[in-house]
């Protein structure tokens, strides 16, 4: 089973879960992202079961409108059912890593409005100890170089992304060399350096489940307690 197979089974297995659970006036968060956009895939044919999606990033409205799903700005949606997402880590406490794709920012804020966060993710995403994929932040650009520096001196590397403007018009820092062993107060520490809008670890708020693909099936898996 190819990387991409086992995406599009995850995506199809998160619209297996909340398919059930859909009702006509209810408003869902989508995130972004390569499995995500299975998940969008598979979701075009419950169009009908919902009103409609807050998007996390205007890749995602785009992809939302062109299969007939109507996009809704989060300060007319109120509180949404479900987020459905993808992450570039996950550890045994669902603590996550995100903005590969540079959404971080409007990620946490649609997931922090969801009530229950489904993380979509195939098997290379698991990890014990969350830091190998590089923490992205998005930063202010007149900040950029004060930032990193504050960053260096966390044993860090940030390294700017060249050429990657996010949906709000800021700059990403990806932060290599990290093994993160506290990670609530690893994000709350970097989102206090000024200039940071805020960071790719959701250890605040973690996923509530995460289903993962692999070549067997997909899993679903719930935190350790
Ligand atoms: O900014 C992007 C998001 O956080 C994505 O959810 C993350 O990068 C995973 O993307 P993919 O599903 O393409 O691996």
């Amino acid at each position: 089973m190819t990387q991409d197979e086992m995406k599009k089974a995850v995506g199809q297995a998160a619209v297996d879960m909340i398919r059930s659970r859909l009702e006509k006036d209810m408003i869902i968060g989508v995130g972004t992202g390569s499995t995500a956009n299975c998940f969008i895939d598979a979701l075009a044919s419950c169009r009908d079961l919902f009103a409609g999606a807050v998007a996390s990033s205007e890749a995602t409205a785009e992809r939302l409108r062109q299969v007939g799903i109507e996009v809704f700005d989060l300060n007319s949606a109120g509180s949404l059912a479900f987020y459905i997402d993808g992450a570039d880590e996950f550890d045994g406490a669902l603590n996550l890593i995100k903005g590969g794709g540079a959404a971080l920012t409007r990620e946490k804020i649609v997931a922090a409005a969801s009530k229950e966060f489904i993380c979509i993710v195939d098997q290379s995403k698991r990890v014990d100890v969350l830091g190998r994929f590089p923490l992205p932040i998005e930063v202010i650009p007149m900040a950029r170089s004060y930032v990193a520096r504050q960053l260096a001196a966390l044993d860090g590397q940030p390294v700017y992304r060249e050429g990657c403007i996010t949906d709000n018009g800021n700059i990403i820092l990806d932060v290599h060399h990290l093994e993160i062993l506290d990670p609530k107060a690893f994000e709350r520490f970097i989102n206090n350096i000024v200039g940071v809008v805020t960071n790719g670890l959701f250890a605040n708020r973690p996923a509530d489940v995460v289903l993962m693909s692999t070549p067997a099936g997909v899993e679903e898996i719930r935190a350790r307690t």
